[in-house]
């Protein structure tokens, strides 16, 4: 059974379905359980679809389901964004890629996990973060190039998510291409200071729901309307070409990284145009301000979410403010 619907005007629960995402093991299970739980169905023919998708079904639409990667959702909220109605849009993650990164930080287990939650769940509101004029929910990462990207591995993009394209650019550029950068963070509500950074970087990575310390199951908290910045810098070329292990690199220890928290920074290439990869998708420019939009994507959430890991006793599941 295809399942696919004629896209109709005025959905109230649209399904975007990458079916090349992952494995593409996932397409017959994914219709059966959407058409079984009331959605219209678009498939995915080429990029660019499922943000067209999205922000066509977001006017209407009250519920929005990513059926895809990282990449999928990264595109249907750049889409629901575009279409101005992430207030009145819940954007569902149906996790159907290979990492699954932000699923598995929102406590989504996997397809049929995924409806159950978009019924039973509690509705969550998350930031997001801008880059120049497009959003990113996971992370965003300067001086990964287009190639390393595509190159990557699917056994490593599950075991590692992005600090798999890190490691495929580390193993396999001889000489790194350090980024004569200047990055300027901004003071954060918790006492963080303005502070600038310049020098020669090998990556600057900024995570909203990714934090970068080599471990799998880094997440960063994603509702403290606060970036995690992590600038790596060149001096690490020389443990890379020995060989030290990425979590060594990203490890709280390393002398080569330099970690910030702020709300917003802009960084400016001193040189060339930079890649950055936003979420496994590829933005170069020069400059690129990216800052936080607190509490701008309402999602469901399994049981298991926990906004801060590292601090549970802090957030009260479930408190009046954010259900
Ligand atoms: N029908 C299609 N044919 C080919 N490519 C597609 C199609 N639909 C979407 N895409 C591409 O799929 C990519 C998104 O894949 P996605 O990130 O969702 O999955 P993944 O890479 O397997 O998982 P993850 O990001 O979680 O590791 C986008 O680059 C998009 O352009």
């Amino acid at each position: 059974m295809d399942g696919s619907m004629t896209p109709g005007k005025g959905s109230d629960r649209v399904l975007i379905l990458n079916p090349v995402s992952g494995s593409g093991d996932h397409v017959d299970d994914v219709v059966e359980l959407a058409a079984d739980h009331g959605f219209e169905i678009r498939r995915t023919e080429q990029g660019g679809d499922a943000k067209q998708f999205a922000r066509e079904a977001a006017p209407e639409a009250t519920l929005v389901a990513a059926a895809g990667g990282d990449g999928t959702l990264n595109a249907v909220v750049n889409g629901v964004a575009a279409a101005d109605a992430l207030e009145t849009t819940t954007v569902a993650v149906v996790p159907a890629g290979t990492g699954n990164n932000f699923a598995t930080n929102v406590g989504i287990r996997g397809l049929e996990h995924a409806f159950t939650v978009i019924e039973d769940g509690r509705r969550r509101t998350v930031d997001i973060a801008t880059a120049n004029d497009r959003c990113f929910v996971n992370s965003c990462v300067g001086g990964i190039t287009a190639e390393a990207s595509s190159e990557t591995t699917t056994e490593s993009k599950a075991a590692l998510g992005v600090l798999a394209y890190v490691k495929h650019t580390i193993e396999t550029v001889g000489e790194f291409d350090s980024l004569p950068l200047r990055v300027e963070t901004a003071a954060g509500p918790n006492g963080e200071t303005a502070r600038s950074w310049e020098g020669e970087a090998l990556f600057v990575l900024i995570g909203n729901c990714r934090r970068f310390t080599g471990a799998r199951t880094a997440q960063a908290n994603v509702e403290d309307g606060l970036l995690e910045v992590t600038i790596v810098e060149d001096a690490a070329t020389t443990d890379l070409l020995e060989g030290a292990a990425l979590e060594g690199l990203f490890g709280r220890d390393s002398t080569h990284i330099v970690r910030r928290r702020t709300p917003s920074l802009a960084i400016d290439s001193r040189a060339d145009s930079i890649e950055y990869s936003l979420d496994g998708e590829i933005l170069e420019t020069e400059t690129v301000r990216i800052e936080t939009d607190p509490g701008a994507l309402t999602l469901p959430v399994g049981d298991d979410y926990r906004p801060d890991p590292d601090d549970e006793e802090r957030w009260h599941i479930g408190t009046p403010a954010n259900q």
